[in-house]
Formats: structure tokens, sequence, C-alpha cells
């Protein structure tokens, strides 16, 4: 299939890059867009897939490299899938902490059987800027909203995410392995296996 031996990240979060290069090891070096532009695409698709294949078109077309976009978030069943695409977004801008302090909020009175929620990762990777043909990959991990953050580990909502089959939160989970069983481990798996990397 393809050689692929750098490749660009089209993300500006650095929990992600560290995930994805664990999971790629030596095979793949990957390149943060940031060394190339520090302006984050707008977001405007309505999927995680069209998401996913913007920020990779873009990041193709600022670096000249083929990239790898990472679309993903947390979507809430008792919300309908919310904050689902919107998960950066969700108190507006104003970054993790305030992410997940509104969503305890918004779920302060809900029961355990009714927190169920799943993280999903999309990953697009574009050999160039205007590719036909983006190669996507999805991964889903299924858990529920804790009623209160726990662990000091990886990003975002991982501290609010417990983990059935680990009895935990992903944010007690050790790096490796959360890198084993995440819903970016699934999407990366895939990936990996459609690069001949496996
Ligand atoms: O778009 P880029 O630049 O890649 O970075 P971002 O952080 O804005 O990424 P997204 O637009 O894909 O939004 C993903 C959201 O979901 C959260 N998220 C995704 N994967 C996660 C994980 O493994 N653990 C915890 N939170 C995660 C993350 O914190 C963001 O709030
Ligand atoms: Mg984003």
């Amino acid at each position: 299939m393809m050689n692929i031996q750098q490749l660009v990240l089209a993300s500006h979060n650095a929990g992600k890059l560290k995930e994805l290069q664990a999971m790629l090891g030596d095979t793949v070096q990957l390149r943060s867009i940031g060394e190339f532009s520090s302006v984050e695409p707008e977001e405007t698709g309505l999927s995680f897939v069209e998401n996913a294949i913007l920020k990779a078109r873009n990041a193709a077309r600022i670096s000249g490299l083929p990239a790898l976009a990472d679309d993903s978030g947390l979507a809430v069943d008792f919300l309908g899938g919310a904050p689902g695409i919107y998960s950066a977004r969700y108190a507006d801008g104003q970054g993790d902490a305030a992410n997940n302090a509104k969503l305890l909020e918004v779920l302060k009175d809900v029961p355990d059987a009714e927190r169920g929620a799943q993280f999903v990762c999309v990953l697009a990777l574009v050999r160039h800027a205007d590719d036909p043909l983006p190669i996507l990959c999805e991964g889903l991990w299924h858990g529920r909203i804790l009623h209160q953050a726990s662990g000091a580990h990886g990003f975002g909502y991982d501290p609010l995410f417990w983990v059935p089959e680990r009895d935990c939160s992903s944010a007690e989970l050790s790096p490796a392995d959360k890198n084993q069983i995440s819903h970016r481990a699934r999407a990366m798996s895939l990936l990996r296996q459609r690069l001949g990397l496996q």
C-alpha cells in the first residue's frame, strides 16, 4: 500500500499527538501541524468524518506532507449523543476543566444506569490536500460518566469516563493501558492494518 515514513498530524492537541505517536512507534514519524502553522481550521462539518477530513486536507495543504487527522469526542446517551462533535467547544472554548465541570453539572441528578457514554475517534489520512480517497478508520469506547473527576493521566474528559472493563476512570489507566483499549487505539489498529504496518 502506501509507504509513509513521515506524516503531519493535523492536530493542536498535545494529548492526541502523544498517544498517536506511541501507538505508531518508530515506523512512522509524526510531525505536528504546530510546526507549520498555529492557525486552527474551523471545524464546520456535521460529523466526525467530515471534520477529520477537513483537518487532514488543511494540514496537507499547509505542510505539503501526507496528513493524519483525529476528530474525536464524547457522546453521552442521556444527552442524545452530545457533546459529540462539539466536545472541545462544550463550554464555549474555555478548555477541558470547564467542559468537565459543565458535563458534571448537566448530569448531576442523572442516575448511574442512565450515564452511559462512548468516546468516538475518527482518523482520516490524506496523501495530499486534494486526495479523492481519504482513508477513514473509526473506533468507539463504551463507558459511563462518573459523578466526580478521578485520575491524573490522559487529557480532556478522561477523569470523568469510567471504564467498565478496568473498573477505573480512563485518567486512572496508565498511558500504555489506555493506548491498548481506547477509541483512538481501535481506530489506529484499523489504520495500521490499512497501511500494512502490522
Ligand atoms: O481538533 P484538534 O486540533 O485535533 O484538537 P481538539 O482538542 O480540538 O480535538 P477535537 O476537535 O477532535 O475535539 C475532541 C474533544 O474530545 C475530547 N477527547 C477526545 N479524545 C479524548 C480522550 O482520549 N480522552 C479524553 N477526552 C478526549 C477532547 O478533549 C476534546 O474536547
Ligand atoms: Mg478541534
